[in-house]
């Protein structure tokens, strides 16, 4: 939490979904003034719960939402960022705001281009632990991007935890395939684990139990201080142990080269969106 979360100027969320609502409870939690956020939802549902549950203004349509907004946070799935960009473009000439994109691979010179050229563009990548206020974001600032505008976009997601700077805009898709996608790795692994020990003939609340805990802890150990993860797991290895056993197996199914291609694989996903969101 920082000091300038409550001076964050007038926000405009464009899109309420999972993500939105991740930032904004963060917003709200850290003590920023709920009267400055404003939201754009289409679906009434997911429109009167936010209301409901942070008090903030909510829109059915971007526009509204977006006049008078000095930041555009634009948390729309990249499919429809283009329509919702082109849609905005002459108010955003007319207001020039700073634009915070979360949108997975969309650059920030598509978006300054669909938004009529010439914007203020910082492309954002949370992830959802965001919600507890746990997350990472990396974050890249286009050349029209001044200082100021960087510290409302730092100021903005260190309410949701962590933020990187990331000088080089084709790497926000590497941040996007480690730390983006990266919480539904863990998530596999921690579903993985518990099949594993229910297999292995565990009742499932205490391999729940068991697994889940283990994965809280040593997620603690990892950030307790600065001793590598590869360390850690030595110090669990006994020699000749039942950790070394599964390590070795671990290593001989390839484990390292299988994390490797999957997150290059998000991180081609996410060059495929920029292109495929692209076509006149
Ligand atoms: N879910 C995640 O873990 C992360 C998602 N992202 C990015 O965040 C963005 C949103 O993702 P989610 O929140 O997961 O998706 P979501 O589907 O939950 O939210 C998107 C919301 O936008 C709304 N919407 C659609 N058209 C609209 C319009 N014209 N105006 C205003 N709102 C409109 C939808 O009704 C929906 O509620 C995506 O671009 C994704 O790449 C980034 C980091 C992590
Ligand atoms: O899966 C996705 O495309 C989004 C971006 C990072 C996490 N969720």
């Amino acid at each position: 939490m920082t000091d300038a979360t409550p001076s964050l100027p007038a926000i405009a969320f464009i899109g309420g979904g999972n993500m939105a609502r991740s930032l904004i409870g963060g917003v709200v939690k850290a003590g920023g003034d709920v009267a400055s956020i404003r939201v754009a939802e289409p679906v009434d549902a997911l429109r009167d719960a936010l209301h409901a549950d942070f008090n903030v203004q909510v829109f059915d349509d971007a526009a509204p939402a977006a006049t008078g907004a000095e930041v555009w946070v634009l948390a729309v799935k990249p499919q429809v960022l283009r329509e919702v960009c082109e849609a905005l473009a002459g108010l955003a000439q007319a207001q020039r705001p700073l634009v915070v994109s979360i949108a997975a691979g969309i650059t920030s010179a598509q978006i300054a281009r669909w938004l009529g050229g010439g914007i203020a563009v910082v492309r954002a990548m949370p992830n959802t632990p965001a919600l507890l206020g746990a997350g990472v974001t990396g974050l890249y600032a286009n050349a029209a991007v001044d200082a100021g505008g960087r510290d409302i976009a730092r100021t903005l997601l260190e309410s949701a935890g962590e933020t990187v700077w990331i000088d080089d805009e084709a790497l926000m898709d590497a941040v996007t395939a480690v730390s983006g996608s990266g919480p539904a790795y863990v998530f596999l692994l921690a579903e993985t684990m518990v099949d594993a020990g229910i297999a292995e003939g565990l009742a499932p609340d205490a391999a729940r139990t068991l697994a889940l805990q283990t994965i809280l802890g040593a997620a603690r150990m990892l950030t307790a201080d600065d001793t590598p993860a590869a360390e850690l797991r030595r110090r669990v290895t006994s020699p000749n142990g039942t950790t070394q056993a599964a390590i070795e197996s671990f290593e001989r199914d390839g484990f390292r080269d299988i994390v490797a291609r999957a997150v290059q694989a998000a991180r081609v996903r996410g060059v495929e969106l920029s292109a495929a969101n692209d076509e006149a």
